[in-house]
């Protein structure tokens, strides 16, 4: 569905204030190729319009000659930052990024967050961007959600389908996606709703059970085959199934990097606002999947990466795996009952 300038100016305000975005800040907007014009034009109108002192870096695309997606979470680890001394130091001197390019899971995003730079990724298309403008509370529910986490010693995922993976947890911070940066050295995704944190190095074991309609990531696939994978210390060794497991498994093969197969960030989902149905309406390339990451009472677990919570591993493959009708457990306690994300009083 189009979106007016005008909407898209008056979304981006709304973020960019709950951001505390000040006059006289410096605001510089990331882009490359693939930056969709609009949420761009918005962005430096709204910037510019509450006061901030606005740039634009544009860097050349990279990495077309490795990844199998056009989608900019599919291959990650490199980007155009890498080695790029003058785009770093313009990053690391501005209070506030508007990245419109994707730098997640990147050395360099976590060089200019430890600067007391604030980034914003954002580059769902504007139609989702406005569906799915972040509140306060969504703070509050992310924020309520990461606490459960942070104390817990345990995550214990189950399901019907025959999950039953045991996943300890501490090593690790948690991370807080509710959509906007309103703290120095935070990072953010607009559009979200959910916490995660990454399992303890090489502890995660037992059984994941992909069960018909859930999804892959980057693939924007709803499964209609069970997809089974055995977990070992913290690895995921086996990957069976139909014609389903056979593309996933083709898929990491062009990796050709044992790391693609760790188990990356887990938490689930806690954004009412968005629904495991939604990513049937789009074309495959015309979103990230927002949706089925967020949506409320989804596990979300994902292969790959765990540098961007301080882990060492860097691997460009990432797949996210938002699943149905799981129970998740904080040390014996759910927090997600078979797919019903559970609040207040039925969280004792
Ligand atoms: O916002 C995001 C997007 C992808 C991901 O893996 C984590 N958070």
């Amino acid at each position: 569905m189009p979106v007016s300038d005008a909407d898209m100016v008056r979304a981006w305000t709304h973020v960019l204030t709950l951001s505390k975005l000040k006059p006289q800040e410096v605001v510089t907007v990331l882009t490359s190729d693939g930056t969709h014009p609009q949420t761009l034009r918005t962005a430096l109108i709204a910037a510019s319009n509450l006061g901030a002192r606005v740039n634009r870096l544009d860097l050349p695309p990279v990495n077309a000659e490795h990844a199998h997606s056009r989608d900019s979470l599919a291959y990650l680890g490199t980007t155009p930052l890498t080695g790029n001394r003058a785009a770093m130091a313009a990053l690391k001197e501005s209070d506030l990024v508007l990245d419109l390019m994707t730098l997640l899971f990147s050395p360099e995003q976590m060089e200019i967050l430890e600067s007391g730079t604030k980034i914003l990724l954002a580059v769902e298309p504007p139609e989702v961007l406005v569906r799915l403008l972040p509140s306060l509370e969504d703070k509050v529910t992310v924020g309520e959600a990461t606490a459960l986490l942070k104390a817990a010693k345990e995550m214990h995922v189950t399901s019907r389908a025959g999950t039953d993976l045991r996943l300890p947890i501490g090593e690790f911070p948690t991370v807080q996606e509710y959509g906007f940066v309103d703290e120095p050295g935070r990072w953010d995704h607009w559009p979200s709703g959910f916490g995660f944190t990454f399992p303890n190095e090489g502890q995660a074991s037992g059984r994941i059970v992909l069960d018909k309609g859930d999804i892959l990531l980057p693939m924007k696939s709803y499964l209609t085959s069970q997809i089974e994978m055995t977990v070992e210390r913290g690895y995921v060794t086996a990957i069976t199934g139909g014609l389903d497991a056979d593309l996933l498994n083709d898929y990491m093969d062009a990796f050709a990097d044992p790391e693609a197969y760790a188990i990356s960030h887990i938490g689930w989902g806690t954004q009412k606002r968005a629904r495991w149905s939604t990513l049937g309406l789009y074309d495959r390339e015309q979103t990230l999947g927002m949706d089925a990451r967020a949506f409320a009472g989804n596990f979300l677990f994902s292969l790959g990466p765990n540098n961007e919570a301080g882990g060492s591993r860097t691997t460009a493959c990432h797949i996210d795996i938002p699943m149905r009708n799981c129970t998740v457990r904080l040390d014996g306690r759910d927090v997600v009952r078979e797919g019903k994300l559970l609040a207040g009083k039925e969280l004792a």
